[in-house]
């Protein structure tokens, strides 16, 4: 996969999502998260894949095994080039989101990878404990999850920048590390509890960045963006 960042498009609209990408460079990774499926259905991945551009399809499945292998099987077919699960679903889970899309995938088309989010970035070590009830540090907990994710066969996780390194470690060079939780200095960190910068990133290892609103809601999106990749390239 490219080494750009993949642009996070939490917009409620297709209309909305294509016009930012018109103001940016062509041939980029981008994110299509909950709000803009939801809301609109699968037609804007085609439309992005039509653009040029890599898509990660971001739905966080995390049901059953069977629910969450039959519908991998279906999103197969929308034509995203990444997709992800919760890895507190389980190995099983796990297994099944990876054989549905084994199964689902058009003959002589490349499976989307699948990735596990371990613990969201926006969830913090002290809320874990009392909420999640999981005792122990969030690192633990984090490459505990990355670890069953890996033996389950799947290509990577999603994690924050303060765990890729230990990730790496315990699960290898190639096994992705997908970063949300990226600011630049000085940015707001919104709802976000584990944030990094690029540069932080590239110095972790991680092997792809998330970057939403310090690109979209920037005063120049394409600068911002430019910023962004200069940083995470370059260090
Ligand atoms: O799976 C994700 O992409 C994800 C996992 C996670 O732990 N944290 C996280 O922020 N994300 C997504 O990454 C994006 C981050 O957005 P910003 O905080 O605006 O950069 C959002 O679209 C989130 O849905």
């Amino acid at each position: 996969m490219k080494r750009t960042p993949i642009i996070a498009l939490d917009f409620p609209s297709p209309d909305e999502a294509l016009g930012f990408l018109d103001r940016m460079p062509s041939g980029l990774w981008v994110k299509v998260g909950m709000e803009l499926y939801l809301q609109n259905g699968p037609g804007i991945v085609g439309k992005l894949k039509d653009r040029g551009h890599d898509v990660f399809l971001d739905l966080k499945l995390h049901d059953i095994p069977n629910t969450v292998g039959r519908a991998m099987e279906g999103l197969a077919r929308v034509g995203a080039d990444l997709v992800n699960v919760h890895a507190a679903g389980g190995s099983d889970m796990m297994r099944r989101a990876l054989d549905g899309l084994e199964a689902g995938t058009p003959p002589g088309q490349k499976r989307p990878e699948l990735i596990a989010v371990t613990q969201l970035t926006s969830t913090g070590e002290e809320q874990m404990n009392r909420e999640q009830g999981i005792p122990g540090i969030l690192m633990d907990s984090v490459v505990r999850y990355a670890r069953l994710a890996d033996e389950a066969g799947l290509d990577g996780v999603v994690c924050s920048v303060l765990e890729a390194s230990a990730i790496r470690d315990a699960c290898g060079e190639e096994f992705l590390k997908v970063t949300p939780g990226i600011r630049l200095a000085d940015d707001d960190t919104h709802d976000q509890k584990r944030v990094a910068t690029p540069a932080d990133a590239a110095r972790a290892g991680s092997t792809h960045i998330v970057v939403g609103r310090a690109i979209t809601r920037a005063a120049d999106p394409a600068a911002a963006y430019e910023t962004v990749k200069r940083q995470w390239e370059e260090s």
